[in-house]
């Protein structure tokens, strides 16, 4: 007699094609490699499917934060049937609402939202795929919320909680997937 096949559901499939590389970009640091999970079709639906479903109040319209975001916002976007909005590293957009700096775990940055695309009062929902220290997200949140529009929810595939990213969103529907 066969034992029942256990279900696989759409987080073990997620899980199962994380990976993690030491010392990246910088010694001590433990790097999350999403490249294994974006490349597996199954793999890509199955975060697609997650990260549109935060719940809380339907998103309007999605952003995408550079870079792994803009893969993984203009897939949750179409599932969605919604539009995607690139949030940027600075110096790539020719036309700029706004800019925000920030510091991460390996250093910091600056993101730029693009002029005239956010429609004040639009409820966004905000895609990337790690949440560490939240310097990031939270950035892309002002941004948002700089232009009159709404955080509806912010997605994320992986959360490091030892780095406090969701303390830093506080105020904001934080999702995400799995926890490291
Ligand atoms: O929560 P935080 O500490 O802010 O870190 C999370 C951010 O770090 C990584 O991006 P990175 O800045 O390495 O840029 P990239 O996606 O353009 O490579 C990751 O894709 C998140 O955007
Ligand atoms: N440890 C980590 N792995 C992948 N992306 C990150 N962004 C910030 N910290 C990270």
């Amino acid at each position: 007699m066969t034992a029942p096949e256990e279900a696989t559901t759409d987080l073990d499939v997620v899980a199962g094609l994380l990976r993690d590389v030491p010392d990246f970009p910088s010694p001590g640091i433990r790097f999350w490699d999403l490249s294994a999970l974006l490349a597996d079709g199954p793999g890509l639906a199955a975060t697609t499917r997650l990260l549109a479903a935060p719940g809380g109040p339907a998103p309007e319209i999605v952003v995408g934060i550079e870079a792994r975001g803009f893969l993984l916002g203009a897939a949750v976007a179409h599932s969605l049937g919604l539009g995607v909005v690139a949030v940027r590293k600075k110096g790539k957009l020719p036309i700029v609402a706004a800019s925000e700096s920030y510091d991460l775990e390996y250093g910091s940055a600056t993101l730029e939202l693009p002029a005239g695309v956010l429609r004040p009062g639009a409820r966004a929902l905000l895609v990337d795929d790690v949440l560490a220290t939240g310097g990031t997200a939270a950035a892309a949140c002002a941004l948002v919320e700089g232009a009159g529009a709404t955080v509806a929810a912010v997605s994320m595939v992986l959360e490091l909680p030892a780095l406090g990213g969701r303390e830093r969103l506080d105020g904001h529907r934080v999702h995400t997937l799995l926890t490291r």
